[in-house]
């Protein structure tokens, strides 16, 4: 599908799409969980629907209202030898361990992008916790046969902090007097996040330093009541948005958030953008923006719209975490080099480093999501301050975390279009 955004001006108030990273998380608590547990504000992006189907076929009944989702839970039990996680990596990396709690063998699937992304993580680990484990050369499909034991275990938390969030999820159903030890552990707020919703599930976990997590007496997942967070993510795009071509009131954002992605308030200041927080309100609106440096190592979804921002910004913007983006939906500091070139702004990779050469002006043209959703929202949101009219095609893939995103673009004024832009 191709959508056409036309430059203008920002102007408008919007309500936050729903986390996926918490909704995903509940998910998983409450499948673990006896008993019913109500998720309000549910997301209903793609990521968000497979996390409910894996549920489901891991044991779980779901029921969907129109306000609410209700997921009974009784622990795992499989009622498919076959999962398949969609295009999620935090799905495939937090069901995984999830599903290794039975002791039925289970092929764990997947599409699109999360068929080449590494899954070797697996195949190291959890042997070490008596599950079989092998996967096709390292990627999908993966076939595993728990149930696993919680041992101490030490992991490599550098490639992705998702296997992390599996295994604490995982223990906190079994483990008894465990620790595990994490080293080089990357995107640690995630991590933060797992362990609030834990919690507020009923399962704590004493943290060190993000490097040892240790369970104490043998706890239990307890069904509750969870609202779903709005999405910083998704909202940093709109933030932007703002920043760069008017003015903007995004609602259902916590600032207390244990979100990485609320760290865009740091970019966007650092940038000179009018903030005016709220607790559960962000208005941003536009000023004369300079060239920022900022590290994003721990917050790499955050590089599509820091670099929709910095092309705006009179300056080259130094961001760093480069090497965090290699395994994403897309590769995604190559993407963002490749279609931003085609809007006329320049980029440069050295190492971990990526420089944006803004202020130059972006132009119009024809560009592709390579099918990554923050490629699609960034180039959406570049647009908005282009010389002209930007096509991008396989403008769907906003799907897999943020749906809504072009009707709320619309609604604080951007102007949308499906399709090729006619008589323009
Ligand atoms: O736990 C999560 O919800 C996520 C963790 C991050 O992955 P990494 O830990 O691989 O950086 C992030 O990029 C992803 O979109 C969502
Ligand atoms: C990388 C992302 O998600 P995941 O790893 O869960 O597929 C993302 O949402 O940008």
């Amino acid at each position: 599908m191709q959508v056409t955004i036309l430059p203008g001006t920002i102007n408008g108030t919007v309500t936050a799409n729903p986390s996926k990273s918490a909704m995903q998380r509940a998910v998983a608590a409450a499948l673990l969980s006896n008993g019913k547990s109500i998720i309000r504000n549910p997301g209903l992006s793609d990521d968000c629907l497979a996390a409910l189907d894996v549920a489901e076929k891991l044991g779980a009944v779901v029921i969907r209202t129109e306000e609410h989702i209700e997921i009974t839970g009784s622990g795992v039990h499989p009622r498919s030898n076959e999962i398949n996680c969609g295009e999620s990596g935090l799905g495939i990396r937090m069901f995984t361990p999830i599903a290794s709690l039975s002791a039925q063998a289970i092929t764990i699937n997947g599409h699109g992008s999360l068929t080449t992304r590494p899954m070797n993580f697996f195949e190291e680990v959890l042997p070490q916790l008596d599950v079989k484990c092998s996967t096709f050369e390292g990627k999908l499909p993966l076939k595993i046969q728990g149930p696993l034991k919680a041992k101490n275990i030490t992991i490599d938390g550098s490639l992705s902090s998702q296997f992390l969030t599996g295994l604490l999820m995982a223990y906190g159903a079994v483990a008894e007097e465990v620790t595990i030890t994490v080293k080089d552990l990357k995107s640690k707020p995630y991590i933060a996040l797992t362990l609030q919703l834990m919690e507020q599930f009923g399962v704590k976990v004493t943290e060190e330093r993000f490097e040892k997590f240790h369970f104490g007496k043998k706890q239990a997942y307890k069904a509750g009541e969870y609202t779903v967070e709005g999405d910083w993510s998704g909202a940093a795009f709109l933030l932007v948005a703002a920043a760069v071509a008017g003015k903007a009131e995004v609602h259902h954002l916590n600032t207390h958030s244990a979100q990485s992605d609320k760290a865009i308030l740091e970019a966007l200041e650092k940038a000179g953008a009018g903030l005016l927080p709220g607790m559960f309100t962000m208005i941003v609106e536009k000023h004369q923006l300079n060239a920022f440096d900022f590290d994003a190592t721990d917050c790499p979804d955050l590089f599509p719209p820091l670099v929709a921002l910095a092309a705006n910004c009179h300056g080259t913007s130094k961001i760093l975490g480069v090497s965090r983006l290699a395994h994403k939906e897309s590769d995604r500091g190559k993407t963002l080099q490749e279609e931003f070139g085609k809007l006329g702004i320049t980029i440069d990779l050295h190492g971990d480093e990526m420089l944006v050469h803004g202020g130059t002006g972006i132009k119009g043209g024809l560009v592709h999501s390579h099918a990554d959703h923050r490629i699609a929202m960034a180039c959406a949101v570049a647009a908005l301050t282009a010389d002209g009219p930007v096509i991008i095609e396989k403008a769907e893939a906003i799907n897999k975390s943020y749906p809504e995103f072009y009707d709320h673009l619309q609604k604080i004024g951007g102007v949308v279009k499906a399709g090729e832009p006619q008589g323009i």
